[in-house]
């Protein structure tokens, strides 16, 4: 099973996958892996900048890490901003078991959060020289999902909650796939 997940940054993608890798584990015995596009972009995925040709690469390469866990039977979650519509179709399309969940949080609470400082670099003025360009939902695309198999405001649900909500989708699929005799192929 491959959960893709979307979201700008600061919503709490990391967040979430962490406590859910931790309770998953603990609670269920099931293995799950996450693939943080923060971190594969210090190595996989180090030649890529915030294109959107670029962003789409990122998510294919990730796709493909996920799908080779997936086959091993490890939940494998894509924790990515993943801001394009046709990139997360596309993983859809070719594997199987995906699951496309939106980690929602309104700009203006991520403006307050500013955990790492990006939205106050990229409302900076268009010629400061520390200005970021290409923040998705600030000053670059974040087309947001039309039917996610689950979407978390984590601006109006605590933090346990979330990653609850987002174990019970995994232990409910889970389970369906033992119930039905019939393993999927992930
Ligand atoms: N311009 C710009 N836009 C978006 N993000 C930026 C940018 N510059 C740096 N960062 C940092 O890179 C992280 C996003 O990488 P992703 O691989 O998740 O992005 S994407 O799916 O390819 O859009 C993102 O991580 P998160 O904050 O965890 O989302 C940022 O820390
Ligand atoms: N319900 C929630 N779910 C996840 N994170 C939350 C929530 N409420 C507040 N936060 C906070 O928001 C921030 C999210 O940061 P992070 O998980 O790094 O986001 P992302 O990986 O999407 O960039 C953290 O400081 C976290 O404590």
């Amino acid at each position: 099973m491959i959960i893709q997940l979307c979201g700008m940054s600061g919503a709490g993608k990391t967040t979430i996958s962490d406590i859910v890798q931790r309770k998953a584990a603990k609670l269920y015995g099931i293995r799950v892996a996450v693939i943080d596009g923060d971190v594969y972009r210090r190595t996989l995925n180090r030649d890529l900048g915030y294109s959107k040709q670029d962003r789409i690469e990122n998510i294919k390469r990730l796709g493909k890490v996920a799908y080779q866990l997936s086959r091993k039977g490890i939940v494998a979650i894509i924790s990515a901003i993943n801001p394009y519509r046709d990139a997360r179709n596309e993983l859809k399309r070719k594997y199987p078991a995906v699951k496309e969940v939106f980690i929602d949080c309104p700009l203006e609470v991520l403006i307050e959060r500013d955990t790492k400082g990006l939205y106050k670099k990229a409302s900076l003025p268009e010629d400061h020289p520390d200005k970021l360009k290409n923040l998705s939902g600030l000053n670059d695309p974040f087309e947001k999902p039309e039917d996610p198999d689950l979407h978390l405001r984590t601006d109006r649900m605590e933090t346990d909650k979330c990653a609850q909500q987002l174990i019970k989708l995994i232990v409910e699929d889970t389970s369906a796939d033992l119930i039905s005799g019939s393993p999927k192929s992930t």
